[in-house]
């Protein structure tokens, strides 16, 4: 199988999950990214099922309108059954490295308000210790620099992804070089400079559940 068949297998898995999860007035958490893409079109299978989503980039809310499913504003909602999404990185305690499509901030609110983390990825996205993916981290404009040697004392090498903002109008710089092997501590360093918005670790909120695309089929692991 390929990447992409592998992403399929796990979207249809999330589907079969969440199906009974669903009641009449649920409102479910949608991730944003290839693999969530795949999820969400499949979802339209569902949407008589469930009263509405709750997008995280406004990417994921227009292909949810497309399939007629109502997208409602967080502010809106008080809770949520699920948030379903990819992840750029996972590691056995499901702690997460995303923001590989710049919406890591929206992601963490939305993943916030859900009860539970259906986190949906194809093989490649397991490792053993975080950080050989750039850790993505959302920066205010105008403290870039700063940030960045900030970042730097903490042992990474930041780069700016030049040419992309943020739903919220940032920047991102991806931190290169970086071995996590104390995610929700670098989780917290990275967010106690000024400037930053946040930054792609989901350590202290991580995946609940992570539907595992290998070419023998779907793995369903629960944090070690
Ligand atoms: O965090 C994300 C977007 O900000 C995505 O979940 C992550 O980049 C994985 O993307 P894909 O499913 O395309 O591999």
């Amino acid at each position: 199988m390929n990447q992409d068949q592998l992403k399929q297998a796990v979207a249809r898995a999330a589907i079969d999950y969440i199906a009974p999860k669903l009641e009449k007035d649920s409102i479910l958490g949608i991730g944003t990214g290839s693999t969530a893409n795949f999820f969400i079109d499949m979802l339209g299978e569902l949407k008589d099922d469930f009263a509405a989503a709750v997008a995280s980039s406004d990417a994921s809310a227009e292909r949810l309108k497309g399939l007629g499913i109502e997208v409602l504003d967080l502010n809106e909602v008080s809770e949520l059954v699920a948030y379903v999404d990819g992840a750029d990185e996972s590691n056995a305690q499901l702690a997460l490295i995303k923001g590989g499509g710049a919406a890591l901030t929206r992601e963490k609110i939305v993943r916030a308000v859900a009860r539970e983390f259906v986190c949906i990825a194809d093989e490649s996205k397991w490792v053993k210790v975080l950080g050989e993916f750039p850790l993505p981290v959302e920066v205010i404009p105008m403290a870039r620099s700063y940030v960045a040697r900030e970042l730097v004392k903490l042992g990474g090498d930041p780069v700016y992804r030049e040419g992309v903002m943020t739903d919220n109008g940032n920047v991102i710089l991806d931190v290169h070089n970086l071995s996590i092997t104390d995610p929700k501590d670098l989780e917290l360093r990275i967010n106690q400079i000024t400037g930053v918005v946040a930054n792609g670790l989901f350590a202290h909120k991580g995946a609940d559940v992570l539907l595992l695309g290998r070419s023998d089929g779907v793995e369903t692991i629960k944090p070690k």
